[in-house]
């Protein structure tokens, strides 16, 4: 009873808009950047109940930010890139040793290397978010560019110009400091490289800065690496996962604790699982290429919302616990007709850093051979935290067995 008399006491709550929201639906409150409004309730943590010049209304919760007290003094906006704590985490070592200990990632890149060895004599090559360095450093090494612009944004490019040094490079590597779509670059480069897919391919959405680059820096007629990317999605059973995360409370030293697997489902089923490693005999179905990107003609607009359709054919009866996702990435050959290099960081393939990406459902659902799931995912990018995204799969599962279930639920990642 207290608590409920302190929430309501609580309330509004005078939040500012962090940017333009366009309502969709009578019920929703559309308002523009660095509006007031006042929170009335928050029934859930995505949809908030708001008022605006008189006019109430649902609004998103995440276009919205405290509104500091008059007296208080007011909290800078957060940079929406979170660049401080981005790059700053690149700046230690923790992460460049996971990527160069992930022998299938950087491995694939020193083959693109050695297998366009001959076409990369005097070409201009821009390495966007070199970190260490190693992709210039290879193509110094295993190639004949006339010239590697090194581009890193992190302190990282100080301990990079000294590998380049150590490795007696500094005649072909030039590493500049600074983030690739603000810096200038000497010259139009022939070939942009960049190693910067992340979790799910496009967390992080390091992406928008190649593009920005591709546009500015690579000449017309040259060579993105990657060239093309696609994210891979399949129907599995994750049954380990499930029995460690909800299944355990059911009966524990033999008590009944299942009064918490509401709990669980909301701390563990919520937000996507990153590196999971999914058993290949998990896949309930083939896989399907749901998003493709062609590196020459995404646009940066076309990030802020993708979407996917799929078809599943069930080949075997089991249970589905979720979909799991993962990447490729192609590197088209410099010379015509030469061959296609791709990093495949699915499970039939050596496993990557990155491993795959888990999006459980809250119930699992029984399938059997034949059933088909079809449906969509969208990704829709974060419009204030610009780093981050939600995805949501829309399912629809058409059974022999069972009349068609019908099921949908987003996933941030991460806010
Ligand atoms: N998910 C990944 N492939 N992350 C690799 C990111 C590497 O690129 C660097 N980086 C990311 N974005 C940028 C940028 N816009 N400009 C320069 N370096 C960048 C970052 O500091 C790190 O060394």
């Amino acid at each position: 009873m207290q608590a409920e008399k302190e929430e309501e006491e609580a309330f509004p709550e005078e939040y500012v808009a962090l940017c333009d929201f366009t309502a969709s639906g009578s019920e929703q409150l559309g308002f523009s950047t660095g509006d007031k409004l006042l929170v009335h309730a928050k029934p859930s943590a995505d949809w908030w109940w708001a008022e605006l010049q008189g006019v109430i209304g649902y609004v998103p919760a995440s276009y919205l930010r405290q509104d500091a007290a008059e007296d208080e003094e007011d909290t800078s906006l957060e940079d929406p890139w979170q660049d401080d704590e981005y790059f700053g985490s690149y700046g230690t070592l923790r992460l460049h040793l996971e990527m160069l200990s992930d022998r299938s990632r950087t491995e694939t890149y020193r083959q693109v290397i050695v297998s366009n060895s001959a076409s990369l004599r005097n070409k201009v090559v821009m390495d966007l978010g070199c970190g260490t360095g190693i992709i210039s450093l290879f193509c110094a090494q295993l190639a004949q560019p006339s010239v590697v612009y090194a581009v890193e944004a992190s302190s990282m490019a100080e301990h990079t110009r000294q590998l380049v040094k150590q490795n007696g490079c500094e005649e072909v590597v030039t590493v500049l400091q600074g983030r690739a779509e603000e810096l200038e670059l000497p010259e139009q480069a022939d070939i942009l490289v960049s190693e910067w897919m992340g979790n799910c391919l496009l967390f992080e959405f390091m992406v928008e800065s190649v593009l920005l680059a591709r546009d500015r820096w690579l000449r017309d007629g040259g060579v993105m690496w990657p060239s093309s990317a696609a994210l891979t999605l399949v129907p599995c059973q994750a049954d380990s996962y499930y029995s460690e995360k909800m299944a355990f409370w059911e009966r524990p030293y033999g008590l009944d604790f299942t009064p918490l697997q509401p709990l669980a489902q909301q701390e563990f089923f919520t937000k996507p699982k990153f590196s999971h490693l999914i058993d290949p005999k998990d896949c309930l179905s083939a896989p399907c290429d749901v998003i493709c990107l062609n590196m020459y003609t995404v646009q940066v607009r076309d990030l802020e919302e993708m979407e996917g359709e799929f078809k599943f054919c069930v080949v075997k009866p089991g249970v589905f616990h979720g979909f799991t996702a993962w990447f490729t990435v192609q590197f088209e050959s410099l010379e015509a007709g030469g061959a296609t290099v791709e990093l495949d960081t699915g499970p039939n393939s050596d496993p990557t850093h990155w491993k795959q990406t888990l999006f459980m459902l809250d119930n699992p659902i029984h399938v059997y051979g034949g059933d088909s799931i079809r449906g969509n995912i969208v990704l829709h990018r974060n419009p204030v935290w610009r780093r981050h995204m939600t995805v949501t799969l829309h399912w629809n599962i058409n059974s022999s067995s069972d009349n068609c279930q019908v099921g949908t639920k987003s996933f941030p990642m991460w806010r």
